[in-house]
């Protein structure tokens, strides 16, 4: 526990007196009688419940940056791409990703100890396996940033006294912020790099500048190329892309539903979410936008799809999801490392294993074309903890679900590699060779693009310099494949977490029926595929269906979503 009695004391007053001021409600907490679950994304629900919760990832956050001898750890107050009253928290690591699943046990059970004496055992029990030092001379830090939500106030404060709930712990409130800005900065800390919003700014500005001044000169847009709409969410990306569009040359951007005070209602009829869900335009988007490439992002700006106004006759959109983004960046990146490693010119090769991460949600003619592409594509359960995770196993990952959630990741000995290759060709006087453009495009990709989490900002940018390299309007980015048609439904029951899923979440092995009754209405199908799961996020079973038609993706969806109701009610 302690070398100083006084300190075990003062640490056992703390977490005693904390968790009375922060106890959970009758129903156990996370609302509607169920526990708390760190489930996808962190702790979620009503806002009005979450303080306990909050307080207590406060305690969570400032331990895990104990167990890592003091280095800066995250906490996010957000609900992403949920509705205004939700709220949620979620913790990010060191490195700037998810917090480690290992301690999504522990993040439970602190966040349903049902008094403050259990919490108190649960706290020392916890550090004496861990090897925690409690109430020493030990340090953490905590970097603390909110989306604009109207509980993110009260429930900042709730994780602060969590926070310095543990004796030794700092504090440090960053603001209101995109989840993706937090996580950004943990990293840069700890990597000793300047982690404030001016130093995040100055990257995304400064490598897209250098993208763009590597766009062969011939490559010339139409003159809507330089146009962009984008649907901010009545959320904090739209507040921040106004911050600095008038800083990205080469790119005219409209932002609606901006955020501003009164515009409209947080993911209410917008962002990335309805968009890709529901596949119709945007509050405050109309048939006049028809033809102009247009983007929208979610609540807390980690999630990014692109879509364009079909017709001036409905509110239909063409959707360009997380699948068609990771395609595009996939192309990108293999055009750039077969320049580099082209036999005929190069003298020394950039071996790079490329690895592209999906997950049962992305449609199986993305899947296909990027087989067909001769890359390796591999599945992870949902949850961008999982997939970011199997990306870092590769030297250039690239991950997105097909709700636009992912990013690209470089591994530190690929870009070192690029930056000598860099030196050498430039030292050879040959930095205008075709070979020393694509490492430059690689190293300005690798700047450009967030790292640490999926970035909606970073990646829209990614997005715009790659059709502005290739000359390609959002017709052809669409042409790239033809989704299968689909369709995802939600159905709201008694106990979702009585659903349980393997092989990747895409079969059900409880309730032990289920499963064959999804067989055999998928079976009645051509090219049909579907699977259940619970959701993470939301208290609903989230079911998604595949097939050759949309009247038959629909009908596949709805027939199992009847199954689920009748079985699970
Ligand atoms: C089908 C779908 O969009 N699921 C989303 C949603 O998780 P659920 O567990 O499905 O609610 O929110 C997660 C966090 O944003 C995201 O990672 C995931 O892809
Ligand atoms: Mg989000």
């Amino acid at each position: 526990m302690a070398d100083n009695p006084e300190h075990e004391l003062e640490q056992r007053r703390r977490l005693l007196d904390v968790a009375s001021r922060f106890p959970l409600p009758n129903d156990g907490g996370g609302g509607a009688g169920c526990r708390f679950s760190y489930g996808t994304a962190g702790f979620r629900a009503d806002g009005a419940t979450m303080p306990p919760a909050v307080c207590r990832a406060g305690i969570l956050a400032a331990f895990r940056s104990l167990k890592l001898a003091g280095a800066a750890v995250g906490i996010v107050i957000t609900a992403s791409h949920n509705p205004v009253g939700d709220n949620g928290v979620k913790i990010a690591d060191p490195d700037g990703g998810m917090m480690a699943q290992h301690w999504e046990s522990f993040a439970d059970a602190l966040a349903n100890a049902p008094d403050p004496d259990a919490l108190l055992q649960l706290v020392l029990q916890f550090a004496k396996d861990e090897g925690i030092p409690l109430g020493s001379h030990h340090t953490a830090q905590v970097l603390l940033g909110r989306d604009t939500r109207p509980t993110g106030e009260y429930l900042l404060d709730a994780a602060l006294q969590g926070i310095n709930a543990i004796v030794g712990a700092h504090a440090i409130d960053m603001g209101i912020l995109t989840t993706p800005q937090l996580h950004w900065m943990v990293r840069s800390k700890n990597k000793g790099v300047k982690a404030s919003e001016s130093a995040y700014f100055t990257q995304l500005i400064n490598s897209f500048r250098h993208m763009l001044e590597l766009v062969p000169k011939d490559k010339s847009g139409d003159e809507l190329a330089n146009k962009l709409i984008v649907d901010g969410a009545n959320g904090i990306g739209g507040v921040k892309l106004e911050q600095i569009k008038a800083e990205l040359s080469g790119l005219d951007i409209l932002v609606r539903n901006s955020g501003k005070e009164g515009e409209g209602i947080l993911n209410h009829m917008c962002g990335a979410d309805f968009v890709q869900k529901e596949r119709v335009t945007p509050h405050g988007f109309s048939p006049e936008d028809v033809g102009v490439r247009c983007a929208s992002l979610d609540g807390d700006a980690d999630r990014l799809v692109y879509f364009r106004v079909s017709s001036a006759s409905d509110n239909k959109v063409d959707l360009v999801d997380g699948d068609k983004i990771l395609s595009l960046f996939a192309l990108f990146i293999r055009e750039q490392l077969d320049i580099i490693n082209d036999g005929s010119k190069v003298n020394k090769p950039l071996p790079a294993k490329l690895g592209i991460v999906q997950t049962a949600y992305a449609n199986g003619a993305s899947t296909q074309f990027l087989k067909d592409l001769g890359l390796e594509v591999v599945f992870t359960p949902t949850g961008v903890k999982y997939l970011h995770k199997k990306a870092l196993e590769y030297d250039i990952g690239i991950y997105f679900e097909a709700n636009g959630h992912g990013t690209v990741v470089f591994s530190e000995n690929f870009i070192s590699q690029l930056e000598s290759l860099s030196k050498e060709l430039s030292s050879q006087d040959d930095n205008g060779s075709a070979q020393y453009h694509a490492v430059m495009r690689l190293m300005a990709a690798s700047q450009l693009i967030n790292q640490a989490v999926g970035d909606a900002l970073s990646g829209l940018l990614f997005v715009e310099a790659i059709l502005q390299y290739r000359g390609w309007s959002f017709q052809n980015w669409c042409e790239l494949y033809s989704d299968l048609p689909s369709r995802q439904l939600k159905v709201k029951v008694i106990d979702r977490s009585s659903i349980v899923t393997t092989n990747a979440e895409t079969k059900v092995s409880q309730p032990s029926s289920l499963q064959e009754l999804i067989d055999k209405e998928t079976v009645n199908y051509s090219h049909g595929r579907c699977f259940v799961r619970p959701s993470g996020t939301e208290d609903v079973v989230r079911v998604y269906a595949e097939a050759s038609t949309q009247v038959e993706a629909d009908s596949l969806a709805k027939s199992v979503a009847q199954h689920v109701g009748r079985l699970l009610g």
